[in-house]
């Protein structure tokens, strides 16, 4: 696996370092609040895992599986729900956990279903930002790092199912992806 990666772009340390900031001002921007934490899965496991260990207040998790990728690296810009939620969100403070926003087609669908649903507050947690993709606008609310317009895997991240499992962030090698 690691013969694939061009580019090591956060170690599992920056990682640590940045989701212990985060939870940090997450637990003081919703103490009293009890939020209900949403995990987008896949993508977003690794990071709902270590970033709620990191927020020392009262909150509910839940999760939702949303996909428009399908097995390759370009979205198809079609948002499907593959899990829906257990828990309502009416009235509810909603905090959102994504691992990376690109396009933005996950999350602008996904905000505004929970609108529909009437939550009381939605706000967007996510590790990466890929700023130069956007093609919905979306506010995001809390971001541990803009990184340029290139394909990464690791630390929740996937291409065709793998590399979720590296503890850092990497940039996949187009020869990976470019010949498939
Ligand atoms: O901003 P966008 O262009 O919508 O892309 C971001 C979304 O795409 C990936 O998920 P994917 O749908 O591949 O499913 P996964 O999380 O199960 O890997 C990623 O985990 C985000 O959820
Ligand atoms: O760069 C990425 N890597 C993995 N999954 C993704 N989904 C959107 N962008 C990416
Ligand atoms: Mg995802």
């Amino acid at each position: 696996m690691n013969n694939d990666i061009d580019k090591i772009l956060y170690s599992s340390a920056d990682i640590q370092a940045e989701v212990k900031r985060l939870g940090q001002q997450l637990a003081a921007d919703y103490q009293g609040k009890n939020p209900l934490v949403i995990c987008i899965l896949k993508g977003a496991i690794l990071f709902m895992a270590d970033i709620v260990r990191n927020m020392d207040i009262p909150l509910e998790m839940d999760f939702m599986d949303i996909s428009s990728y399908g097995a390759g690296t370009i979205s198809t810009g079609e948002v499907r729900i593959l899990k829906d939620l257990d828990s309502s969100v009416k009235d509810r403070d909603v905090l959102i956990v994504e691992d990376i926003v690109d396009t933005g087609r996950t999350l602008k669908a996904l905000s505004d279903l929970l609108k529909q649903r009437e939550a009381n507050s939605i706000k967007i947690c996510t590790l990466l930002d890929k700023p130069e993709r956007r093609v919905e606008g979306v506010d995001v609310d809390y971001v541990g790092f803009q990184i340029p317009d290139e394909f990464v895997v690791g630390y929740g991240m996937d291409y065709a199912g793998h590399y979720r499992n590296l503890p850092y962030v990497g940039i996949l090698k187009r020869e990976v992806y470019e010949n498939n």
